[in-house]
């Protein structure tokens, strides 16, 4: 069922029955899911094809980075599990990200491929441990850039640099932030963070949340605070 919600729920739960039960809460027609490392460690396939029987579209977030073949081969085996989006990170590079999408391409298939820029729990301090010493924005938005002319659908980066991106990459461009906090919601290990409207306005084409969501005390009504905040109740 598809959705023309933004929202992304982060699914970062240590087992298939504790993910399960927060997508049991969760409407299809009002939101996506994601499933990242630890759950997909722990369940394998068997969640993806869980969600889907529930109606869901599911962001399969394992952000491949390796060389060429490797990759190209990870996405292809996400993509020919009927995911709705998959992610590599931009710095594993042109080649890598070029082998990728052209395997989909070859293929059939229409997984969305995107590119993960800088992290949004990193700051210039971290980049600079990493040896880059450019300023945040300019080294996102030359991944970005990168993805783009690598034949990518878009990105993950912060919404702090979506509207840079809006500019630099044009558009149709998917920006896929995560770092949403809500104004009743804690930082956790996010850095750049914005709230749910500022995001959307901002350019992000969908935003990924998960603690201020799954970790609230009532995760049904946080999400409905955050779908006022958007206007869409
Ligand atoms: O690719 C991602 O989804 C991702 C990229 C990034 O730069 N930052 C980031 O937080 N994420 C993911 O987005 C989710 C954010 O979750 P919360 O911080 O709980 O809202 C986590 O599942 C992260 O793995």
């Amino acid at each position: 069922m598809a959705t023309d919600s933004p929202i992304i729920i982060a699914l970062d739960y240590p087992s298939l029955d504790a993910a399960l039960c927060m997508a049991d809460q969760l409407d299809p027609a009002r939101c996506r899911v994601k499933v990242g490392k630890e759950l997909f460690t722990r369940s394998g396939p068997a969640v993806l094809e869980a969600l889907h029987g529930r109606g869901f579209e599911v962001f399969l977030d394992l952000k491949f980075h390796d060389i060429p073949n490797t990759v190209a081969s990870a996405v292809q085996a996400a993509a020919e599990q009927g995911v709705w989006m998959v992610n590599v990170h931009a710095s594993g590079g042109r080649r890598m990200m070029e082998a990728a999408i052209q395997r989909l391409e070859q293929r059939g298939l229409t997984t969305h491929l995107i590119a993960v820029t800088v992290l949004t729990s990193m700051q210039a301090d971290d980049l600079a441990d990493i040896g880059i010493n450019v300023s945040l924005a300019e080294h996102v938005e030359r991944l970005a850039l990168l993805a783009k002319q690598s034949g990518l659908h878009g990105v993950v980066c912060s919404a702090q640099e979506a509207s840079q991106l809006h500019v630099s990459c044009g558009e149709p461009f998917l920006k896929v932030t995560p770092g949403i906090r809500p104004s009743f919601a804690a930082a956790n290990d996010q850095q750049r963070i914005m709230t749910p409207s500022k995001a959307i306005e901002a350019g992000s084409s969908h935003l990924v949340i998960g603690r201020p969501v799954t970790q609230a005390a009532d995760p049904m009504e946080a999400l409905e605070a955050i779908e006022s905040e958007l206007g869409r109740r």
